[in-house]
């Protein structure tokens, strides 16, 4: 059994996975990271591996506590991926990034792949059908467009995640849900669009914290996979194993 654990911006996520299949996920906080994974692992007693990818402000150490119990491997851009990087920064390409990429190169063979993240930032990749890495886009998250309107203005109220009435905003509150919801779904609609004029044969990956609130709204009918990250995670170390 491979534990497995993600580490956002946001929140942590986790999973114990037999195989390829996922027996339990847990989401959890940066403050909570230590009781869980000693609950984690007092449940599920055969564990064996514990595996991190982390672009949080959760360093290895976090971890070290658990050195004697579970064999712990810190992802890093010096491991070892099924694709070739062409970005033109590799060693500053997000770990989560180089993970989804991983998996998506992984479970989807010879063919153009484009993973849709949206976490804390929306992130974009896409993996060409010779398996080569180009490349994406990062934009502001759901949650942090809300946010940034109200901290970086004087009268804008702080809203949580609403369905806007329609695009005509005609309140304060509606104009707002209009312009956070609906222009995050046409930018995710016309990178989708951009992407399937320039290339055939081509599957779409929607995952994150918000992508079954996305899913539902998007033009592009687009399968949603909020797991996909941790699967990733889970593949990506088999793959390690087998290659190294
Ligand atoms: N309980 C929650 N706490 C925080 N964000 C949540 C929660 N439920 C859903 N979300 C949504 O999830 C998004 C963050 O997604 P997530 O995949 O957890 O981010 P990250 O991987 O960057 O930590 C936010 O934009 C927010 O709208
Ligand atoms: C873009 C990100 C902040 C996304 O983080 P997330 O939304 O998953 O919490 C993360 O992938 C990151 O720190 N990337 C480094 C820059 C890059 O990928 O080029
Ligand atoms: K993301």
């Amino acid at each position: 059994m491979i534990l497995t654990v993600d580490v956002g911006n946001t929140r942590i996520k986790a999973a114990v996975f037999e195989g390829n299949t996922a027996l339990e996920n847990f989401v959890f906080e940066k403050n909570k990271l230590e009781k869980k994974i000693e609950k984690i692992l007092k449940k599920f007693q055969n564990c064996t591996d514990l595996v991190v990818a982390s672009v949080g402000k959760v360093e290895k150490e976090a971890f070290l506590n658990f050195e004697n119990q579970i064999k712990i491997h810190f992802l890093t851009n010096d491991d070892i991926f099924p694709f070739i990087n062409k970005y033109a920064t590799p060693k500053t390409l997000g770990i989560d990034r180089m993970v989804l990429a991983a998996g998506a190169t992984l479970q989807f063979p010879k063919q153009n792949r484009l993973v849709i993240d949206a976490g804390t930032c929306i992130t974009y990749d896409f993996i060409d059908e010779n398996d080569h890495y180009l490349g994406g886009a990062i934009s502001p998250g759901l949650r942090l467009r809300y946010e940034s309107l109200h901290q970086f203005t004087a009268k804008l109220p702080l809203l949580t995640l609403e369905m806007p009435e329609g695009y005509i905003g005609n309140s304060t509150i509606q104009a707002i849900h209009s312009g956070v919801v609906n222009s995050l779904v046409y930018e995710i609609d016309g990178f989708i669009d951009e992407y399937r004029a320039n290339f055939l044969n081509f599957i779409i990956i929607l995952t994150g914290g918000d992508a079954d609130f996305l899913a539902k709204r998007l033009k592009n009918t687009i399968f949603a996979n909020s797991n996909f990250l941790l699967e990733s995670l889970n593949q990506t170390y088999q793959y390690k194993i087998d290659n190294d």
